[in-house]
């Protein structure tokens, strides 16, 4: 019913059932799915498909190229606002725009230059493709690479920078921010923090926090769509110094200047690089509208309560081990024998997750458009999967 509280969980703070029913009407989830990848591709809100026609319709095809001065050109710093209070950024310090990996390079490589430190610390467990932006930014800017797990980085004088994921791609583990944070700052390091799994997630604080840079994807919890553009945080006490290593035209102070030599602008617009893909960016716009009014510590008490119902049901299961440990993101992962066969399964009966290899099973659960049906649901046909 409406407004009552699941008994199994009593987290308190929790959104309001109907509230929470009233966004999950805002996506347009096919008939007979349990949706739960929206870690890895978030679901559309229904009217994006609407505003892309007239932006397809009306502002590409009508206005034509009166549009870069009517909106476009500008787009990156304004949904870069947009973004910034997601993440507790102060307007005039995220940009959106190129990928999460670009955006990585951009941050790992404006933290060294110039320094006289020897090291890049990574994230052991970081997904993939950071790992390898920081083993090109080492031999690029003549670093030495070091692995290290977030509980005993180690960090030294020698460390120039951390990179670390918020929350852990596969386990869904979320790490302390502040903690870290302040661990890099205490031996002078600075830190880049990936912010892909958390952002729309929980409330993050980057401004009060003093976060170097942060960069994250928009196509997860906050569903920008396939392939939308990434963001990337420059607070405004280093947006004078940071050099963008991929010095671009549309990251000059005066880009219709056309002049030869490059001279960046003095705020965040220096992180951008060439023109922006504006159909992309303008779908994470439209969707970025079902966030205006979403409070951000209530979400989370939705996102916790309806992973905690997940994993109640599922570590009764044998044969399974919950990987994913307490303080965490809004991802339940599960080790599981022949867990490629037994995803294909999952989603063949209408529960989509995600297995990643080589035997782990991921389930995220997007708070605006998950229910706690859904969650229960989906544990007892992975029962019935894996009985
Ligand atoms: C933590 C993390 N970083 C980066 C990426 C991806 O980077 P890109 O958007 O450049 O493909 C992902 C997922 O694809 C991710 O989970
Ligand atoms: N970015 C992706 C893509 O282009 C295709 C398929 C999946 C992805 C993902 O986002 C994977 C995701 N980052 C993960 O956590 O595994």
């Amino acid at each position: 019913m409406a407004g009552e509280a699941h008994p199994t969980i009593g987290v308190p703070g929790a959104v309001d059932r109907e509230e929470l029913r009233v966004k999950r009407e805002l996506f347009d989830i096919p008939e007979g799915v349990i949706y739960l990848d929206g870690n890895s591709l978030g679901a559309p809100p229904r009217h994006v498909a609407e505003r892309m026609q007239e932006v397809v319709k009306h502002q590409w095809g009508e206005r034509l190229i009166r549009s870069w001065t009517e909106g476009w050109w500008e787009a990156p710093q304004r949904i870069g606002d947009r973004i910034g209070r997601l993440i507790g950024s102060a307007p005039g310090q995220v940009v959106v725009g190129d990928s999460t990996s670009v955006n990585v390079f951009k941050a790992l490589m404006g933290a060294v230059k110039g320094t006289s430190r020897t090291e890049i610390v990574c994230d052991e467990s970081t997904f993939p493709t950071d790992g390898y932006i920081a083993q090109s930014v080492a031999s690029l800017a003549g670093l030495k690479i070091r692995a290290a797990r977030p509980s005993s980085l180690d960090l030294t004088e020698d460390t120039a920078v951390v990179l670390l994921n918020h929350v852990d791609y596969r386990t869904g583990e979320l790490h302390d921010m502040k903690a870290l944070t302040e661990q890099a700052h205490g031996v002078g390091a600075q830190v880049v923090w990936d912010l892909c799994h958390s952002a729309g997630v929980l409330p993050i604080e980057l401004d009060a926090l003093g976060v170097d840079f942060a960069i994250g994807c928009t196509y997860k919890f906050l569903n920008g769509g396939p392939g939308s553009p990434a963001f990337i945080y420059v607070p405004q006490h280093k947006q004078g110094t940071f050099e963008n290593p991929l010095s671009g035209w549309n990251g000059h102070r005066e880009p219709f200047a056309m002049e030869p030599a490059y001279e960046p602008d003095p705020g965040i617009v220096r992180a951008r690089v060439g023109t922006p893909d504006i159909l992309s960016m303008l779908a994470l716009d439209a969707a970025l509208d079902v966030w205006d009014d979403v409070d951000l510590a209530e979400l989370r008490q939705r996102g916790l309560a309806l992973t905690a119902l997940f994993r109640k049901h599922v570590e009764k299961l044998t044969g399974l081990e919950v990987i994913t440990p307490e303080v965490r993101g809004n991802q339940i992962s599960v080790r599981c024998p022949d867990a490629g066969t037994v995803m294909r399964e999952l989603i063949a009966r209408g529960v989509i997750g995600d297995h990643r290899p080589p035997d782990v099973l991921r389930f995220g659960f997007a708070p605006l458009y998950v229910t706690d049906e859904d969650a229960i649901k989906a544990a007892e046909i992975l029962a019935d999967v894996t009985r």
